[in-house]
């Protein structure tokens, strides 16, 4: 599998990768950007920090407004900052919405036609695109990865994680979309990409009906901006995670921000946090 640099760019010491390459999952070329520490090398791998993005959004919103590579330069993680569904798959209503279609692949795998033809993003997140970066980069460590993302990317962050026990050696996120069967947005991507009545399958990629299912402690750090107007609408619901959580004896801090809002200015302002919260068990 090849993947195309289409720039290279100095950022942190390190390197920022804006790259490319054809997914058999997606069914078509997905951009991704990738950025490297300057400590990785093939002798010394460092370990990759998966930053998953929300409705909208492409490789690069977290790759050039998150601010995650002064701490991640600091600590040595290279951060893969993959796209948000396929591109240009010429479906009927693909094009309509923000939160449908493209730049709303939700990190799952559409079981529903016409979806199916390649909004596959939980394979790709999960089985290709770490394919394609470990054999094409030496320098990063494949047995130390954890995930993060925001929003949308949180709800894949979350998911992942807990669907995939051993997987990620931690997980984060930015004011999460934490019960995606009882909001708009959750509810709109199941029933377009599942159908309405494959509720087993909803539940199977809703973090609060997942984390009292996952076998073992875990240490979930989440930050939400009191000032988020998606949170205000219900869509977030993060403290119905907080409460699977408490029920179920499992560990989840939600930080909750005084005034921060859902944009990358909130974003930016905690990254160095949930880099540091990656690197405690990446680095250990
Ligand atoms: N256009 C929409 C709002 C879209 C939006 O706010 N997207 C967020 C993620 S929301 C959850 O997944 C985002 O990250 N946007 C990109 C950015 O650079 O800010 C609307 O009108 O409501």
């Amino acid at each position: 599998m090849s993947i195309t640099t289409n720039a290279t760019i100095a950022d942190f010491g390190g390197k920022l990768l804006k790259l490319k390459h054809p997914s058999k999952a997606c069914n078509c070329d997905m951009a991704f950007n990738l950025f490297i520490p300057s400590s990785a090398s093939s002798s010394k791998p460092a370990p990759v920090l998966i930053y998953l993005a929300g409705l909208t959004c492409t490789g690069d919103n977290g790759a050039e407004k998150g601010f995650f590579q002064a701490k991640a330069s600091e600590k040595g993680i290279a951060v893969a900052f993959p796209d948000t569904s396929p591109r240009g798959m010429n479906i009927e209503g693909e094009d309509e919405s923000y939160d449908f279609g493209s730049g709303a692949g939700f990190y799952v795998d559409a079981t529903k036609e016409p979806w199916t033809k390649g909004y596959k993003m939980y394979t790709y997140i999960t089985e290709e695109l770490p394919k394609a970066i470990f054999s094409e980069y030496k320098e990063l460590d494949k047995e130390r990865v954890s995930i993060t993302g925001h929003s949308m990317g949180g709800h894949g962050a979350l998911t992942l994680f807990l669907k995939n026990p051993g997987m990620y050696k931690s997980v984060s996120a930015f004011a999460p979309i934490s019960n995606p069967s009882n909001c708009q947005w959750g509810q709109k991507a199941f029933s377009g990409y599942f159908g309405e009545d494959d509720k087993q399958r909803w539940s199977e990629h809703d973090a609060t009906d997942l984390l009292p299912k996952y076998p073992g402690d875990t240490d979930i750090l989440i930050d939400v901006g009191t000032g988020d107007n998606f949170y205000k609408q219900g869509q977030l619901l993060p403290e119905n995670l907080e409460k699977a959580a408490k029920e179920a004896g499992k560990g989840v801090r939600v930080n909750y921000r005084d005034g921060y809002d859902h944009s990358y200015f909130f974003i930016s302002s905690f990254a160095s946090d949930h880099v540091e919260h990656a690197a405690k068990y990446l680095l250990r």
